[in-house]
């Protein structure tokens, strides 16, 4: 097997945007294996996102999500979907970018307002802020985002689309250069 034929794809991208939903989708049209780090989580604390922020605090989820971001980047042939903080930690950053192949769904912040509703319940960030500050966190994730081997404008593709769109461009990818960001 050549260095990058089993690299991993790893999606990222803001919160709702649709990671678990195509990331799911990808795999099982490409026949790898899904692994969603939210539901890892979960399964560690054996309680949801909210729950787990509310009773052990975000820095006792941010910790458990680097360690299984960091061994399952190191498994190949994988969709991984991350949480949209994950990759705000630069170690784990770093991790996915020269392991995996990283692809960014992006989204405009107009599209992604029609998301908010379905979303509040479920993202614990969400609950804690105004609508102003979520697109001031919008803005500034997109930033870093931008450290990513392929990206796709989501707004318009349904989660089939996006699906297909995924398994394209990571196909395009098996020898993303190793982009190493700081901070
Ligand atoms: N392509 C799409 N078009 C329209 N709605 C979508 C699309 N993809 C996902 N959704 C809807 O948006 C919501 C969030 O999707 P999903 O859970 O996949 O997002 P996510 O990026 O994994 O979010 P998180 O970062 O919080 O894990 C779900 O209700 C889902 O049904
Ligand atoms: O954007 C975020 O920081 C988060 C997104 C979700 O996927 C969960 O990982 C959690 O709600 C935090
Ligand atoms: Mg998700």
């Amino acid at each position: 097997m050549k260095q990058d034929e089993g690299k991993s794809i790893v999606l990222i991208g803001f919160m709702g945007v649709g990671k678990t939903t195509a990331g799911e989708r990808a795999a099982r049209k490409s026949n790898r294996v899904f692994v969603d780090i939210d539901l890892e989580i979960e399964k560690k604390f054996t309680l949801p996102v909210n729950e787990i922020f509310k009773k052990h605090g975000e820095q006792a989820f941010r910790s458990i999500e680097k360690q299984l971001i960091e061994e399952h980047c190191h498994q190949s042939g994988h969709v991984l979907s991350l949480g949209g903080g994950a990759f705000m930690n630069s170690d784990t950053r770093n991790t996915c970018l020269q392991h995996t192949v990283v692809i960014f769904l992006d989204i405009t912040w107009g599209a992604w307002l029609n998301r908010y509703k379905q979303l509040i319940d479920t993202r614990p960030l969400l609950q804690q802020k105004s609508l102003q500050e979520v697109e001031q966190l919008f803005l500034e994730r997109r930033q870093v985002y931008a450290h990513h081997h392929g990206k796709i404008m989501m707004d318009d593709l349904s989660p089939d689309e996006a699906a297909n769109k995924i398994i394209e461009l990571a196909s395009s990818k098996k020898g993303a250069v190793q982009k190493v960001s700081k901070n």
